[in-house]
């Protein structure tokens, strides 16, 4: 029988100067989490060992599964027995660079990797100017598995502004969906818990948010706040109880109440 409680840890992780100090880093936190507090799947952010700049990205990537950090999260996760949602870094395949979250099993499998869909293109000038697209080439393909019974879901922060994405989800079963985020401090104080609580609502299912910590000194200063922290490093313990959201959709029951005859969402591929 699927246990009723699953410990998650989400690990806010500070920037360092050069993706081997960010990868020791990393793994500091991921054994804490796993060891000392219990977690069994751990969470990294968006980027947390490049820098989040459309000018890094094509230096910085590496193959997913096969290059250095999968191959050191892959270990990371056998060594500990946990699930390991290795946040983002930027991935390398056939000349096409992607923003790329890779999952690892407890056996230090490579369960599957999820490249960004939604590519965070945004012009507010003088206050946020950004262009993924201008470097990467979107993802196409969803990414679920299954922890312990829970139906786990993976998106990449600016996924999570659009409704569909997260409610084709709710079609394939996901009711955990994971965002490794890096929103900018502009949009973060207004909109990062609010669109993350309305895809938990509208879907009934958990939604979780890991972003890196704020650094000024970035040309790119990340907002922090992950699900539940403020804006410095940290590390988040939670038990998800897995029986809260079958007694929600018992008592609020707005998934059988769907109009299929009136209205439809196509998941095309
Ligand atoms: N890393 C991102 O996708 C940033 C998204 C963001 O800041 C937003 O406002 O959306």
């Amino acid at each position: 029988m699927a246990p009723s409680k699953l410990k998650i840890a989400l690990l806010q992780l500070d920037s360092f100067p050069t993706k081997q100090a960010a990868i020791a880093n990393a793994f500091t936190q991921i054994r804490s989490a796993a060891k000392d507090n219990g977690a069994k799947l751990v969470i990294l952010p968006e980027c947390w060992n490049s820098t989040y700049s459309a000018d890094e990205f094509g230096r910085a990537a590496e193959r997913i599964p096969g290059g250095e950090t999968s191959v050191a999260l892959a270990n990371t996760a056998k060594e500990l027995g946990i699930w390991l949602v290795g946040g983002t870094y930027p991935e390398v395949d056939a000349g096409k660079v992607h923003n790329t979250c890779a999952v690892f099993g407890p056996q230090g499998e490579f369960v599957g990797k999820y490249r960004k869909m939604h590519l965070f293109d945004m012009d507010i000038p003088g206050i946020c100017t950004f262009s993924e697209s201008s470097v990467l080439t979107p993802g196409q393909e969803f990414l679920t598995f299954s922890v312990e019974g829970l139906n786990v879901g993976i998106g990449i922060c600016y996924d999570q502004r659009f409704p569909e994405f997260a409610a084709i989800h709710r079609q394939l079963g996901t009711d955990f969906l994971i965002f490794p985020s890096a929103f900018d401090t502009y949009t973060g104080p207004m909109h990062f818990e609010l669109i993350a609580r309305a895809r938990a609502l509208d879907n009934s299912m958990f939604v979780a948010l890991c972003a890196p910590a704020r650094d000024t000194s970035k040309d790119y200063v990340a907002y922090g706040y992950s699900t539940l922290a403020g804006e410095h490093p940290e590390m988040l313990v939670v038990d998800l109880d897995l029986t809260l959201l079958e007694d929600i959709k018992k008592k609020i029951p707005v998934l059988k109440q769907k109009r299929n005859d009136v209205y439809e969402l196509v998941r095309k591929k």
